[in-house]
Order: C-alpha cells, then sequence, then structure tokens
C-alpha cells in the first residue's frame, strides 16, 4: 500500500518514530485505506508556547511549553502534562498519538493529546512552579476545554499542579470548571482512586497477562523500574496480592532484596526523604542501576522514562512478562528480540491505561456534580481493564500478531469506524 514506508530499525529512534512503525505494521494488518491512514500519522493540532517566568532571585526565565492534539476523532482529546528536561515537541507528539490510540483500546470517548514543559521541578521551588503552570494554563487557554482538550497528570506534575491549573482556568472563565482537568485534590473534584489508579491498572493487566502464562502471582518475582506515581503504586498493589518485589528504581539508583522489598516501607522512606530512594536499607543499591532489567525475575514492569527497552540490551531480558507502566519504555527496534525470545510484552497503551479511565471517571462526576465511591470506582476500572486486555488477547490469537500490534488493532479499527461515520472530513 502506498502509505506503508519501510519500519526504521536503528539502535537510536525517537519517540515519535517508535510509535509509528507500530501503527504501520497494525495499519497493514487492517489494511487501512490510505486516507484514514493520512488522518491518523500527524497530529491535528501543535501549540509550542513561550513562557516568561520571575524565578524566585528576580530573574526572567524562558521556558518551552507545548500542547499536541493528535486527535478528536472519538471525543475531546485527553493526556497528560509532563515536566521533564527531556521534554521536546517529538515526544509530545508521539506520547498524544499514544494517548489516541490508549482512549481506544479502553472504550472511553475521548481523542488523544499530551502536553509538557521543559523545566526541571527538582530544581526548582513550589512558587516558580506554581508561577509556570499558571502561565502555561493561560498560555493554553483557548486549546483546553472540558469539552475540548482535559489534562491531567504525568511525570514530575500531580494533584498539586492540576489544581492550580483548575484554578487559573476557572479565574481566566469567570467561573469555577473543575471539569478541565483530571487528577486533581479530592476536595477540589478529584476522583477518590485516581492516585492509584495507573499502578492499579498495571497490576489488574499484570495478572490478567499471568494468568494466560500460568504464573502463579504467590510464587511471582518482580522488578519495577521507576518508583513514581506509577511504579510505586503497581509494586505495592502486586505485593498485596502476595507477589515478592525484589527491585526497584529512581534516578538516584537500583535496590535490590533477594528476599523482597518491604514496598510500603520503600514508599515511606521516599516520601519523607525529598522524594529519593537514596539511602533507603531495606535493599542493597546495585552497582549499575541498568541491571534491573536484566534480573532472573518472571515479571518486568518499566515505569519510568522512553526508550529503556534497546535493541543493544533486550537480550539479556530474563523476565517471561514485561507489563509497560511507562509510556514507550521499549524501543520498536527491541521489539522483534523481545518477540523472538517469547516474552509476553503487556503494551503500554492497555497496561497504564487505568489512569485516564479513572479521569473518564472524574470528569464523569464532575458533569454530574456527584461523588462515586473508591469501590465503585474501583470495580469500574478494574473491569474496563480486565475487558480491554480480552479484547486486545483475542485480536493477538485471531491475527497471530504480539500484544502490541493486537492493540493498536484495537486502537485503529475503533478510530477508523468512528471516522467513517463522522465523515466530513
Ligand atoms: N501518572 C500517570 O497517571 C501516568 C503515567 N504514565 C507514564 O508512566 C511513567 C512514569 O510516570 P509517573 O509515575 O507519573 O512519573 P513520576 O514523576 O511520578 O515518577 C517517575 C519515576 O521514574 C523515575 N525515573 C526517572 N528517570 C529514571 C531513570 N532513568 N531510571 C530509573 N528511574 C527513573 C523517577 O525517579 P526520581 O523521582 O528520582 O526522579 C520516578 O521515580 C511515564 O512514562 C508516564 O508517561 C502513564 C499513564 C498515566
Ligand atoms: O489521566 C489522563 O487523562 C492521562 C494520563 C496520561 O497522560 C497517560 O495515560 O499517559
Amino acid at each position: 500500500m502506498a502509505y506503508i514506508e519501510p519500519a526504521p530499525i536503528k539502535d537510536h529512534e525517537n519517540p515519535f518514530e517508535s510509535m509509528m512503525s507500530r501503527f504501520i505494521i497494525a495499519a497493514e494488518k487492517l489494511g487501512l485505506e490510505d486516507e484514514v491512514y493520512n488522518v491518523l500519522k500527524s497530529p491535528d493540532k501543535q501549540v509550542l508556547v513561550s513562557l516568561p517566568i520571575t524565578m524566585d532571585n528576580g530573574s526572567i526565565q524562558v521556558f518551552e511549553g507545548y500542547r499536541v492534539i493528535h486527535s478528536n476523532i472519538l471525543g475531546p482529546s485527553k493526556g497528560g502534562v509532563r515536566y521533564d528536561m527531556d521534554v521536546n515537541l517529538d515526544e509530545v507528539k508521539a506520547l498524544a498519538a499514544w494517548m489516541t490510540w490508549k482512549c481506544a483500546v479502553v472504550d472511553i470517548p475521548y481523542g488523544g493529546a499530551k502536553g509538557g514543559i521543559k523545566c526541571d521541578p527538582r530544581k526548582m521551588s513550589a512558587g516558580e512552579i506554581e508561577r509556570l503552570t499558571r502561565a502555561y494554563t493561560t498560555a493554553m487557554a483557548e486549546v483546553f476545554g472540558p469539552d475540548r482538550d482535559i489534562p491531567a497528570p504525568d511525570m514530575g506534575t500531580g494533584p498539586r499542579e492540576m489544581a492550580w491549573m483548575m484554578d487559573e482556568y476557572s479565574r481566566n472563565h469567570g467561573m469555577t470548571v473543575n471539569a478541565v482537568v483530571t487528577g486533581k485534590p479530592i476536595t477540589l473534584g478529584g476522583s477518590l482512586g485516581r492516585a492509584e489508579a495507573t499502578g492499579r491498572g498495571v497490576m489488574i493487566s499484570c495478572l490478567s497477562a499471568m494468568e494466560k502464562l500460568q504464573i502463579n502471582p504467590y510464587n511471582s518475582i518482580i522488578a519495577v523500574q521507576g518508583f513514581g506515581n506509577v511504579g510505586s503504586f503497581a509494586a505495592l498493589l502486586l505485593q498485596e496480592r502476595g507477589a515478592k518485589v525484589v527491585a526497584i528504581s529512581d534516578i538516584s539508583g537500583s535496590y535490590y532484596n533477594e528476599n523482597g522489598i518491604n514496598i510500603q516501607e520503600a514508599i515511606d522512606y521516599r516520601d519523607n526523604n525529598e522524594r529519593t530512594l537514596e539511602g533507603f536499607e531495606g535493599a542493597t543499591k546495585m552497582e549499575d542501576a541498568e541491571e534491573l532489567l536484566f534480573l532472573d525475575v518472571d515479571v518486568l514492569i518499566p515505569a519510568a522514562k522512553e526508550d529503556v527497552i534497546t535493541p543493544k540490551n533486550a537480550d539479556r531480558i530474563q523476565a517471561r512478562l514485561i507489563v509497560e507502566g511507562a509510556n514507550g519504555p521499549t524501543m520498536a527496534a527491541a521489539d522483534e528480540i523481545i518477540n523472538k525470545k517469547g516474552i509476553m510484552v503487556v503494551p503500554d497503551i492497555l497496561a497504564n491505561a487505568g489512569g485516564v479511565t479513572v479521569s473518564y471517571f472524574e470528569w464523569v462526576q464532575n458533569r454530574l456534580g456527584y461523588k462515586w465511591t473508591r469501590e465503585r470506582v474501583n470495580r469500574r476500572a478494574d473491569r474496563t481493564i480486565r475487558a480491554a486486555f480480552e479484547n486486545v488477547y483475542n485480536k493477538h490469537n485471531r491475527y497471530n500478531v504480539p500484544m502490541r500490534i493486537a492493540a493498536y488493532i484495537v486502537a485503529i479499527s475503533k478510530i477508523n469506524k468512528a471516522y467513517k461515520y463522522r465523515g466530513g472530513y
């Protein structure tokens, strides 16, 4: 077909290329028409803003802010906002497209978007981060909106930043608009269960995959890379279900204990120690942090950043199952090596979709002006992830493709149908 370009097989690729090469394989399997392929391969809108901020020392620093709307075919666009020094347009474009596929995989009525600011929040005061967040929100006044584009937390952001975004947007509009952003503090209309939702979805999809591979959670051994919102909750919830978590990590390094790490203790340590695991005594710091990926475990959960599993290191992975808590942790060029080794991968657009699922529930509650109990939120979210997992697993068998391509097939087929019904493009 005309749109099929050769998949880029290199040992370095940007996340957008990683995303595109999987999209192309799935599109080819489905025989997607050129017209739809061309609509989906490029984002609808890319906004880049300069944000001059007064720093605490009185100087002015100019930050780059991004918001990319990939698609709104299925509904208003949805996706987090990342604060990190590696934020760049290609990364945000890839993350926005992944949101489109993710929302379609879990069957929620949203398109995909993502935002980010190139900054290092660890080196900024709370006041500086607040001024930056408010400036970004004002700059995106015409982009955001509860029926247009709804931001949420991602790496480097959380309920605090979401509260500032909600407040700034509301001030600009002269009324309280809590449905404009999700992942808010509970008192401002946040949903019970959102804080742990992404890690919980990782846990549910991990248990679903373990069942297929006949891995007993009570005898399972797990390594988790990244100990932020996603990694720490995934580790805690899996440990609560009997798994032994032998390794965890953050930017300070990787920590190993062959008898299993007490995850609640590690979380308490991090929370009382400026959010770092440095000095945690419940495990031994590994000499080389990357070695966490190659431990002899049943399950590996990358929950930090993109491109950590590469064609150079994929062959060393011993886990039977990889559950992608992070977005894009596996480079496309590593897929074939992983597949040849017979490792099952629960791909990011399924494994970490619990977060956006509960964000959708938060938005629904805000619009209803009503609060659901934690039990209701968790029950519905678990059901959504389980159903999405089964759907993807069935496509994996039916098309004889890896789980990742099966997830793209589920997403693209749904968006293709919606596109045809809407027409008029
Ligand atoms: N939050 C959410 O709801 C969702 C997040 N995701 C994805 O999950 C991933 C993690 O996000 P989230 O947990 O929110 O982010 P956080 O900022 O809460 O945590 C990120 C974690 O990764 C660690 N980290 C960063 N770089 C490295 C590295 N090179 N090696 C080891 N650890 C590292 C950080 O360490 P340190 O704290 O020391 O910097 C921190 O522990 C991202 O890919 C994000 O897009 C996906 C769906 C939803
Ligand atoms: O909760 C949301 O709306 C989006 C979360 C997110 O950014 C993601 O799933 O990658």
